[in-house]
């Protein structure tokens, strides 16, 4: 047997476990999920038969049925059917089937089993079928499918071993005799079969998910069910600030004694400066968020492992559709509060164009974590740290109002294209609600550390590298005797040329200057701030390093930090994400439109932030 590697591919509806089998098969840490859409791509990865022979297993987004309805789907089919460039048609498909939801994962079961390829069935998650009260006999479901079906339970690595080599007979077998199609089934005939194998595999079932039930009653309940999800967003951005306080003080104060260090052993010098002001005080200023970072996540990942996300999702439906959208848009636009690429990729899982295009302009007004430092540090400068009532802390209570703007925004955006440019009905939305789970510990932990070590990654890499080349931006040419040294520099010549237009909306040169290097990254706006002071206080008697918080209160006033926010809220400020936008609509045209419509609006809300602020006597 001297030919290519055995291909296996992991097929089956949404959520049924496919990613979490791929990973404990190939030690793979694609990202899972409890809820409907979680892998938008396919990604393969190599799996050892007990054998020890290598196979080539794929992971594939989950599906309905063959015909695709949303770019996803589309990939899934084109892998099963050998028709994706660059992937050889898988010889195995390993079919993953939720227990606890056999009947309706049975349908496309079906579908698949009647190409008559190698198929090994994965009964997957037979603990939550357990814990429902569900027995399953899976012999039963053998004969009825007329395919192995091997029990799994693949968060916990059971019957890992026998699939493998389940797999590894069936690519055997298939080395003996061709594919033989089944004869065509309809649709309404495999359900009702669906239901017969079911019943038949099913061997005892007891009303033990009651309390389930009784869960969706409240959370999902047309007038309890906003007020909690609203309840529960808010929680977390006040547990974002003060959970986050103790730890990010102990940072900044580690930041500060860095500098100092630096500038009690190095004498005075431009690298010394370089180190300083560049590094320490430009990177640290954002490195210093990380606790923020961790909590936001933490609430991310704790949402999408329980399987409220979905439900979420489900009770925004009706207010996505009186803006034209459906709750299948939610899940996309929810990730974008981590970053907006990955929101824009989910919405793959989007069938109908015109949805998901609106999806895709709209993901990068919800406030990704980039921002996050921007919006805290602002506001920590600016916003008193006082209660404003039993638990509620103004600042936490800013941070709100700005994500709440972003989201209202987007609305409103969502609505005018929907009524223009994307017109189209709004097309129905269905979801299967996944099982609550308590997230394990251990999955919750890797994907904090994932997250963690991604801001980090940045802090070291793309941040670092702008910021150094800001500080030199700003450092030269070199000042005359008596001149400030930012109105000399390069940067800061192109940061007075900036402020002509940004004057009107009541930015001064700093801000002018913060908010270009941040398209490459927003923390940047942060770290170029932090280096900018440094900078300019580099001349000054006092050499020990003034936070720049405090820095942002000698220097700013109210009305100029809250028109900053507002342009932060809008203006588009990555271009991974316009790069993303290319990518997904597959030209120039739609980010452009995004671009334009984004910097428009950014500016419009910062000018009339900044207007009605000082009208209001606040500057
Ligand atoms: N209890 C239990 N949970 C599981 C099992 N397999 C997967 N899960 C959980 O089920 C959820 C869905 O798993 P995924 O692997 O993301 O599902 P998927 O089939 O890849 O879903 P899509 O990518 O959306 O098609 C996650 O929360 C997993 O932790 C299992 O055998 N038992
Ligand atoms: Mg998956």
């Amino acid at each position: 047997m001297s030919r290519m590697p055995t291909v296996a591919a992991l097929v089956g509806n949404p959520n049924a476990g496919k990613s979490a089998l791929f990973n404990a098969l190939t030690g793979a840490r694609q990202k899972i999920a409890n809820y409907p859409g979680v892998t938008v791509e396919r990604k393969a990865g190599r799996l050892l038969l007990p054998t020890g022979e290598p196979v080539e297993l794929v992971d594939l987004p989950g599906s309905y049925s063959l015909d695709a309805a949303s770019p996803d789907e589309e990939v899934t089919r084109k892998v099963i059917m050998g028709e994706q460039e660059g992937q050889v048609r898988p010889d195995v498909i390993v079919l993953v089937l939720d227990s606890s939801n056999l009947e309706q994962h049975l349908v496309f079961a079906q579908e698949v089993i009647g190409l008559g390829r190698p198929t090994v069935v994965a009964l997957n998650m037979v603990d939550l079928a357990e814990r429902d009260g569900l027995v399953i006999d899976p012999a039963a479901l053998e004969s009825a499918l007329g395919v192995p079906v091997i029990p799994t339970v693949a968060v916990r690595r059971r019957g890992l071993t026998e699939l493998a080599a389940a797999i590894g007979e069936a690519r055997d077998r298939s080395q003996e005799h061709d594919a033989v199609p089944r004869p065509h089934v309809t649709l309404p005939e495999r359900r009702m079969l669906a239901h017969q194998m079911a019943d038949a595999a099913i061997i005892s079932e007891t009303a033990k998910h009651r309390i389930h039930a009784r869960m969706d009653k409240v959370l999902l309940h047309p007038w309890a069910g906003p007020p909690i999800l609203f309840a529960l967003l808010f929680v977390v951005f006040q547990a974002v600030f003060t959970w986050a306080t103790p730890f990010a003080d102990g940072l900044e104060a580690a930041v500060g004694v860095l500098g100092d260090l630096v500038r009690t052993y190095i004498p005075p010098s431009l690298a010394r400066d370089l180190l300083t002001d560049g590094v320490i005080a430009g990177v640290g200023s954002v490195v210093v968020f990380l606790p923020q970072i961790v909590i936001l996540f933490f609430f991310i990942l704790t949402m999408e492992a329980t399987g409220y996300m979905a439900r979420a999702a489900f009770l925004m439906d009706r207010m996505m559709a009186g803006v034209g959208l459906s709750g299948r848009s939610f899940i996309p636009l929810l990730s974008s509060f981590a970053c907006a690429i990955p929101g824009i990729m989910a919405t793959r899982s989007i069938a109908d164009p015109k949805d998901r295009l609106t999806t895709i302009l709209i993901a990068p007004m919800m406030t990704c974590s980039a921002r996050l430092p921007v919006y805290a540090v602002i506001i920590a400068a600016f916003i008193p740290n006082t209660k404003v009532g039993p638990g509620i802390g103004q600042q936490g209570l800013v941070l709100f109002a700005l994500y709440v703007a972003g989201i209202v925004g987007a609305m409103v955006v969502a609505l005018v294209l929907r009524s223009s440019v994307t017109k189209g009905a709004a097309s129905g939305f269905i979801m299967e609600l996944p099982k609550y789970q308590l997230p394990t510990i251990k999955d919750l932990a890797i994907g904090l550390w994932q997250r963690a070590w991604i801001f980090l990654r940045r802090a070291g890499t793309i941040i670092f590298m702008v910021t150094i080349a800001l500080w030199l931006l700003l450092n030269f040419p070199r000042a005359e005797p008596g001149q400030d040294q930012i109105n000399a520099s390069v940067a800061g010549t192109l940061a007075n040329g900036l402020s002509v237009v940004l004057e009107p909306i009541g930015f001064n040169r700093d801000m002018s200057l913060a908010i270009i290097p941040a398209m490459a990254a927003r923390e940047v706006a942060v770290s170029s701030l932090a280096t900018t002071y440094a900078v300019g206080a580099s001349d000054d008697e006092d050499q020990t390093a003034v936070a720049l918080g405090d820095q942002l209160k000698a220097r700013w006033t109210l009305p100029m930090a809250l028109s900053f926010l507002a342009w932060f809220v809008f203006a588009p400020q990555c271009l991974s994400t316009i790069a993303v936008a290319r990518r997904e609509t597959n030209g120039w045209k739609w980010p452009a439109f995004m671009l334009a419509y984004l910097f428009a609006l950014a500016y419009l809300a910062a000018f009339a932030t900044f207007w009605t602020a000082t009208a209001m006597g606040l500057g």
